[in-house]
């Protein structure tokens, strides 16, 4: 069984609880709910990777429960296995039917529940490493466009509700086309890397996210962060760059360097997340424009999303 998942058991019977978390004890944590409503509470508040469930409980039972897990977006994923008495068809269906993954029949079968309790950790397992990859540029292992588009929705959001900053940058390698066509794709490809590493190295901190937004083009998502601080940020990473000296020989010796566009705004109704981005990708034009290397902040227009 995969290590390090937690299992949430929800049963009225505290007989049941102990026999439950006995069986399973050695492989995963236990987290145990009497009731569908401390069940609920729990899943809320710890997060379990697995929820099972009995049928049959006072006041809140078991398919209640399930549809009170479902309702909530930060419940709604997690997979539930029904156990039960009941040993009639329908119940099975209507358990199925709201979104359970499995359904257990009592009385319990340790070497059983142990199976399938397993099997279901196994395919958790195997769908969030799916999804890490879904969410990472395979050459630079930063996040990947779509992963940017998701993250700054949801910072959007966020930071529209408790009402503090959301800076986002738009980073460029300078002359890169030059690069590649003088040194060659590989050669080219492992000056993304180095960049990646740097602007990953930068941007680890709180839920900040970096990403490669396409070809030589990242993108930085910097919640709670001021326009100054912002500033400084991508400054840094400049710096860094440029002093890994990496030559970049053409007309001149010159060393590999990257230019950034910053916008920074308290999301509010009368713009969209978009709009942060045209002023961002317009200040690393400005950037560009005024001799590369540096990095320039423009103030977002009201949904101008260009
Ligand atoms: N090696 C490599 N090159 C890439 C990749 N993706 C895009 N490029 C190259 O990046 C270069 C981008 O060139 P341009 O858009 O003309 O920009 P630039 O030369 O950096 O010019 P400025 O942005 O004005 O400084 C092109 O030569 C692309 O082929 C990649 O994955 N690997």
């Amino acid at each position: 069984m995969p290590n390090s998942f937690s299992v949430l058991i929800i049963d009225d019977e505290i007989i049941n609880l102990q026999i439950i978390s006995d069986i399973l004890r050695s492989e995963v944590d236990i987290i145990m709910a009497k009731s569908g409503e401390q069940g609920v509470r729990k899943a809320l508040e710890l997060s379990p990777d697995l929820i099972l469930l009995d049928v049959m409980m006072p006041d809140m039972d078991g398919f209640e429960t399930m549809e009170k897990l479902s309702q909530d977006s930060r419940t709604c994923d997690i997979p539930v296995i029904f156990i039960t008495a009941l040993d009639d068809i329908k119940n099975e269906e209507k358990g199925l039917l709201l979104g359970a993954s499995d359904y257990i029949q009592k009385p319990i079968h340790a070497s059983i529940i142990k199976a399938r309790v397993a099997l279901h950790l196994k395919l958790i397992n195997q769908h969030r490493i799916l999804e890490r990859l879904s969410t990472i540029d395979p050459l630079t292992s930063l996040a990947n466009r779509r992963k940017y588009e998701e993250t700054i929705r949801s910072e959007w959001k966020l930071m529209e509700e408790i009402n503090e900053t959301l800076s986002l940058a738009v980073i460029d390698i300078d002359n890169f086309k030059q690069y590649n066509d003088f040194y060659g794709h590989a050669a080219g490809d492992k000056v993304l890397q180095k960049v990646a590493a740097i602007l990953a190295n930068n941007f680890k901190h709180n839920s900040n996210l970096v990403a490669r937004y396409g070809g030589e083009e990242f993108v930085a998502i910097m919640p709670r962060t001021s326009k100054k601080e912002a500033l400084q940020r991508l400054n840094k990473c400049i710096s860094e760059v440029q002093e890994m000296a990496i030559t970049c020989k053409k007309e001149n010796d010159n060393v590999v360097t990257i230019s950034a566009g910053v916008s920074s705004i308290i999301p509010n109704d009368g713009f969209k997340f978009e709009s942060l981005f045209a002023a961002a990708d317009e200040a690393l034009y400005l950037a560009k424009y005024e001799g590369k290397n540096q990095v320039k902040w423009k103030s977002a227009k009201a949904n101008d999303i260009a």
